[in-house]
């Protein structure tokens, strides 16, 4: 089974969106007026899913290209709904020809509209929602001090602000400065594919939560885009099931072995290797020190156990020759006897066919010993969060010289890595980047990282590719994440809960 990357949503540049917008219109034979109603039509279904905009006040803030004519378009629907509708536009003798279109359809409607310029003082009724339609994707130089004082008032009001499309201040494909003028709303309206730009932790405090609207954009326009950013969501997840036959037996889905565990984190090991079974992985050994042989057939008696002679570490490792696939690294430590033996065993087996996975201390274990990675089997998967990521790569000052870097190093070495975040980052060797969309805040916990690596490993285990593993692996730990978090909410939620979730997650994804 291999991925379709052409059911990958990508991520485009503006630049890009213009020509899929110019190829959409001539493919599908329309005009750009009908986009932006088709926009802001979205933007209405999407308002009224969330509350009734009959009762609601909106103050539309409209800029001078189609952002503002997306505004100025949704401010006559909402009109229709007998919502409360204040349209300011910006005073401007150069507005785009479908932003006076609107303008007009406004005027015949006898929908008023105030202009508004760098001077205006705005008087925001307080239960009014702040529709931002000021700049979208269009932007292509800070906000110019002129109008700071505008956006300025939108942050300082108490009003909930909704952007369209894009913060309005905030560039799609690179880092604004810290002194540029940037809204920040509760929530973007993004139409059809994400910008990079909601995906960087810079900014955060503009885009704390994003959605994308379908405004029906030519699919094979946008596939025909080159990209090296996709966003990995629930419209990739069917081609990723693998079922059970009537005659399937349990050597078909792998026979995975997970290294790791030291006297005090044995819980670590346990919890991948439970992972591992409940990812639908056939046979599970976990390889510990001796200390944590009764731990772990007590707790979990599906799994076999092997011990290293010591009692508290791991100090020799196995032969692997019977196992498909190999995960190392959760609770392992990074004793200098664990360190010698790791080494010991990337230098002097033939790891050529294994399948293998390395997190938490295994990769801090690599990161001693770096030309260690030469001796990782081809794209053997890393999971590090930030800190263990800058071991192997080398510090960063912003996320596109940590991107960079990352990049070097997973071509380089011919690996993947999956660098552990909110919308967790998957590198592929082939230099493109999955933004994953599942999972929340409450995932950052103990134990959590130990779960996606047993979930990884079980389905390479399973027979996915490692590319497949790692993108479906990170999905589904976020996914069932998602689901432990709507039963017993974000601030409880503990590793185990992610992993007893597997189950209910996996079968609402399939059935
Ligand atoms: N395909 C889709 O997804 C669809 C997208 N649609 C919508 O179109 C939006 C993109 O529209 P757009 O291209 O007209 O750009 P937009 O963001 O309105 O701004 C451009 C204007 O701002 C100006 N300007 C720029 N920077 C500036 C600055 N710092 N300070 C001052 N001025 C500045 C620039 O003028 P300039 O001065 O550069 O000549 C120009 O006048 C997109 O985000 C979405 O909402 C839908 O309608 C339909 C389908
Ligand atoms: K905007």
């Amino acid at each position: 089974m291999q991925i379709q990357y052409i059911y990958s949503m990508k991520i485009l540049s503006p630049q890009q969106l213009k020509a899929v917008e110019t190829q959409t219109i001539k493919i599908q034979d329309v005009d750009l007026i009908n986009l932006m109603e088709r926009a802001a039509t979205a933007v209405l279904n999407w308002l009224k899913n969330h509350m009734d905009v009959s009762k609601n006040h909106f103050t539309i803030i409209c800029g001078v290209g189609n952002n503002g004519g997306d505004g100025l378009a949704l401010a006559r629907l909402l009109a229709s709904e007998n919502s409360h509708v204040k349209v300011y536009l910006q005073k401007n003798n150069n507005y785009s020809l479908d932003n006076l279109t609107n303008q007009k359809r406004l005027k015949d409607a006898k929908i008023p509209i105030e202009f508004y310029d760098s001077e205006t003082k705005f008087e925001f009724q307080p239960f009014s929602i702040i529709i931002d339609a000021i700049f979208g994707y269009g932007l292509n130089r800070p906000i110019e001090q002129e109008w700071i004082s505008i956006i300025n008032q939108i942050n300082q009001a108490e009003n909930a602000v909704v952007s369209i499309d894009v913060p309005s201040g905030l560039f799609c494909d690179q880092l604004n400065s810290p002194e540029d003028a940037v809204v920040q709303s509760e929530v973007t309206l993004t139409f059809q594919t994400p910008k990079l730009a909601l995906f960087l932790p810079e900014n955060e405090k503009y885009v704390p939560q994003f959605e994308i609207l379908d405004i029906s954009l030519d699919w094979a326009s946008m596939e025909s885009q080159n990209a090296d950013f996709h966003y990995f969501s629930m419209d990739q997840i069917p081609q990723f099931h693998k079922g059970r036959t009537v005659f399937s037996h349990k050597y078909e889905f792998g026979n995975v072995v997970t290294i790791g565990g030291s006297y005090g984190k044995i819980g670590a090991i346990l919890l991948t290797t439970k992972s591992v079974l409940r990812s639908g992985a056939g046979l599970v050994t976990a390889y510990v020190p001796k200390c944590g042989c009764q731990i772990i057939q007590t707790s979990f008696p599906e799994a076999m156990v092997m011990t290293d002679f010591s009692e508290d570490k791991i100090i020799a490792f196995p032969s692997v020759d019977g196992f498909d696939t190999i995960a190392i690294g959760p609770g392992i430590g990074t004793d200098e006897k664990t360190a010698l033996a790791f080494a010991q065993f990337l230098e002097e087996n033939d790891l050529t066919n294994k399948k293998m996975i390395i997190d938490a201390d295994g990769i801090n274990l690599l990161a001693k010993n770096p030309e260690l990675v030469n001796k990782l089997p081809e794209k053997t998967i890393l999971t590090p969060h930030n800190k263990e990521l800058e071991r192997l790569v080398g510090n960063w000052n912003d996320s596109f010289e940590k991107i960079k870097k990352t990049k070097e190093f997973v071509q380089k070495n011919n690996l993947i890595v999956v660098s552990k975040g909110a919308y967790t980052q998957t590198y592929l060797p082939n230099a493109q980047i999955y933004f994953n969309s599942t999972g929340n805040p409450g995932m950052a916990t103990a134990g959590s990282g130990d779960v996606l690596t047993g979930i990884i490993a079980g389905h390479l285990g399973k027979g996915f590719t490692a590319e497949e593993a790692a993108l479906f692996g990170v999905f589904l730990h976020g996914f069932c994440g998602d689901e432990a978090a709507a039963q017993i909410g974000q601030e409880s939620l503990i590793a185990s809960d992610i992993l007893n979730f597997i189950p209910t997650g996996m079968k609402k994804l399939f059935g």
